[in-house]
């Protein structure tokens, strides 16, 4: 009996082995490699299309004359967008123009860039702004909102002009714009309008308070318009990036409105500007809604904040502590 036991249970086996035999050379293996395949293609075929889909594009950048802005006008440029190239400091944008206009770019034709200076944090500047930006080349295709400006302080030392510059800058100066650039694109029926808000525009970290307030009003504002602007086919497209390797942290104001002038640890660990201002220029070509560019822990942050707000905040309140202390010491 134990042989015959033994010879069935063998026969089984062999079984099983000539099954997944048949499987993996005939069905399994075949179907990998074609799914691989396929995916490879149109992984392919979409780069190809986003090198394309900026030809000839108008493309509006607020801040661009440093940092993410500044290597975003860089990208759209080489991918032969029309830029309309937005600032504070002229002198700036005009180095700018100089240096995008000698640049050698093949392959693509490239376009001269318009320049626009004006503050956004000055509300009457902003409709004339918008219209200098229409007469550039008749019409906007994408406006990136990516002008901002950052923060350090504690809530009970800083006047409320502080909180009001941070929030005309980063939140009512992008959302004026971004209106009175809206009723051409209606009419047009096509548009782009994109927000570079930042990780504390999903969860806020303690010393930050202007900061990221303006960003997660940025975040609800650019949500709501998202869904309103459907029906006139109109993409809205929300950025929220980690930290980048810019002049952020040594241009942030302080609880009394002087500039902070330190370059953070943070800051100068974080990517560089290109890379991200590379993912900027493919969430838009890919017409995403809402894309984070962070690395693990900022991620699971976020999730943190969602689904145990408890621990976060008590996670956020030690941060706090143990800043303070530092600070007091
Ligand atoms: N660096 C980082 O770690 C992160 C940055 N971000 C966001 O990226 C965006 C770009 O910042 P980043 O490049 O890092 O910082 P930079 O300080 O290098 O650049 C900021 C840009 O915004 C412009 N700007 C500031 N205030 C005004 C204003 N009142 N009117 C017009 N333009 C203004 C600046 O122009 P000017 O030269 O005239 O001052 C400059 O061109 C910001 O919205 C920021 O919040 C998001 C996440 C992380
Ligand atoms: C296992 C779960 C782990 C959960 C993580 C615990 C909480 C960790 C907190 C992480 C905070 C990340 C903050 C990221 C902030 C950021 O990237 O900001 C980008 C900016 O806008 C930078 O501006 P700043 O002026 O602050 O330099």
């Amino acid at each position: 009996m134990p042989t015959l036991e033994c010879s069935q249970h063998r026969r089984k086996g062999l079984l099983k082995m000539r099954v997944m035999d048949f499987a993996t050379s005939t069905a399994i293996l075949p179907l990998l490699f074609g799914c691989v395949g396929i995916f490879s293609l149109f992984k392919l075929l979409q780069h190809m299309r986003i090198k394309t889909y900026f030809q000839n594009v108008v493309v509006v950048i607020t801040g661009s004359t440093s940092g993410l802005g500044l290597e975003c006008a860089k990208i759209f440029y080489a991918a032969g967008a029309k830029l309309v190239l937005c600032g504070r400091d002229r002198e700036a944008l005009e180095d700018l123009t100089k240096e995008l206009t000698a640049s050698q770019v093949t392959k693509v034709q490239t376009h001269k860039p318009f320049m626009v200076s004006f503050n956004l944090a000055d509300p009457k500047a902003i409709v004339g702004a918008a219209e200098e930006i229409l007469q550039c080349f008749g019409h906007v295709d994408v406006l990136i909102n990516n002008a901002g400006i950052s923060y350090r302080g504690t809530i009970t030392d800083t006047t409320i002009d502080v909180d009001k510059t941070v929030m005309e800058t980063n939140y009512f100066g992008p959302v004026a714009l971004t209106k009175a650039l809206l009723p051409s694109m209606i009419k047009r029926r096509k548009g782009h309008i994109v927000a570079i808000s930042s990780i504390q525009g999903k969860i806020s970290i303690p010393f930050r308070s202007a900061y990221s307030a303006s960003k997660h009003a940025a975040q609800a504002f650019f949500d709501c318009l998202r869904a309103e602007m459907k029906q006139y086919e109109i993409e809205v497209t929300v950025i929220s990036p980690g930290y980048i390797r810019t002049n952020l942290s040594l241009n942030a104001v302080t609880a009394d409105g002087s500039r902070y002038g330190v370059m953070d640890k943070t800051t100068a660990q974080g990517r560089s500007a290109e890379e991200v201002a590379q993912d900027v220029l493919t969430a838009v070509g890919k017409k995403q809604k809402d894309v984070i560019l962070a690395d693990l822990v900022p991620c699971l942050a976020i999730y943190l904040r969602t689904l145990a707000p408890g621990i976060f905040f008590s996670l956020m309140a030690s941060r706090a502590r143990k800043e303070q202390k530092s600070k007091d010491s």
